[in-house]
């Protein structure tokens, strides 16, 4: 039996060599901005006490994004560090979100770990990157930017395709052209039919009565959405 060096510190680049050299893997990290505790204040979760897992990183620019913060910085977490700190909170939901939480590719293998792990786990993500290959477990919500966002461009509409019933289509919509815009990729990809589709007014840019009256006067079969959070504790809580 050779003799293997012990691992120093946990995930140091010692710690990584001196893994490899014994043949373990290398601890997966993730770059996380906060792990907190709260209402769920989006999508078909709404209400339920969730645990927030916010990633670091976002390679879009959404001029109304109300989470900036989660662009830059951050802290290095294992896998199995944020799994820990995720069940201390004792909650059933968990939702992974960010910034953008696809852009790093260990997302998927979070997300595999926490559905193991037995919770219902949500998935907030940009319509930019490929959801391929997230755990068909997790629900996903995928956000459609709209003109507004200045992102439009960078919605991969190739991702509807991976839609399932429990999976649910997004609209955060900034005033009337958006959601003119929104009501005609509903009909042509008739996304009522697929999965929930979720119509929300940019929080203090759009009348959330104006987008309520807009919705019942078109017939339209979406589900209208404020984000309870904000009510609840306004924009600046960090809820
Ligand atoms: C901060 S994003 C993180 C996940 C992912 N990057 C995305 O855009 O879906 C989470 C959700 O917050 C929404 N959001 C961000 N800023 C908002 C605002 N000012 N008003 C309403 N919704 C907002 C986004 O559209 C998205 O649905
Ligand atoms: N309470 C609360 N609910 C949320 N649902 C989705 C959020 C997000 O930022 O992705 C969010 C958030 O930031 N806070
Ligand atoms: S994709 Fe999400 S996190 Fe990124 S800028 Fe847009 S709303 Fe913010
Ligand atoms: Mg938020």
């Amino acid at each position: 039996m050779p003799i293997r060096p012990l691992p120093r510190e946990h995930g140091d680049i010692a710690t990584s060599n001196a893994a490899l050299i014994a043949g373990k893997p290398r601890p997966e990290r993730l770059r996380i901005t906060e792990i907190f505790h709260s209402i769920q204040g989006e999508a078909d979760a709404a209400g339920w006490p969730t645990v927030f897992v916010r990633l670091t990183g976002c390679p879009l620019r959404c001029t109304w994004c109300d989470t900036a913060y989660a662009f830059h910085g951050g802290t290095w977490w294992t896998i199995d560090a944020i799994l820990a700190d995720v069940a201390r909170h004792g909650a059933r939901h968990i939702c992974v979100t960010g910034g953008e939480p696809l852009a790093q590719k260990r997302c998927l293998m979070l997300l595999t770990r926490l559905c193991d792990a037995g919770y219902e786990v949500s998935l907030e993500t940009s319509g930019a990157i490929d959801v391929g290959a997230v755990d068909a477990r997790v629900r996903k919500v995928l956000d459609l930017k709209a003109p507004g966002s200045g992102e439009d461009a960078r919605n991969r509409w190739d991702n509807l395709r991976f839609l399932s019933p429990s999976d649910q289509v997004k609209f955060v919509l900034a005033g009337r052209a958006d959601y003119e815009w929104a009501r005609d990729v509903v009909g042509r990809h008739r996304l009522g039919q697929r999965c929930m589709v979720l119509f929300s007014p940019v929080h203090g840019s759009l009348d959330p009565r104006d987008l309520a009256e807009w919705i019942l006067a078109d017939r339209l079969p979406v589900r209208f959405q404020l984000q309870l959070h904000k009510i609840l504790w306004g924009e600046e809580s960090g809820h």
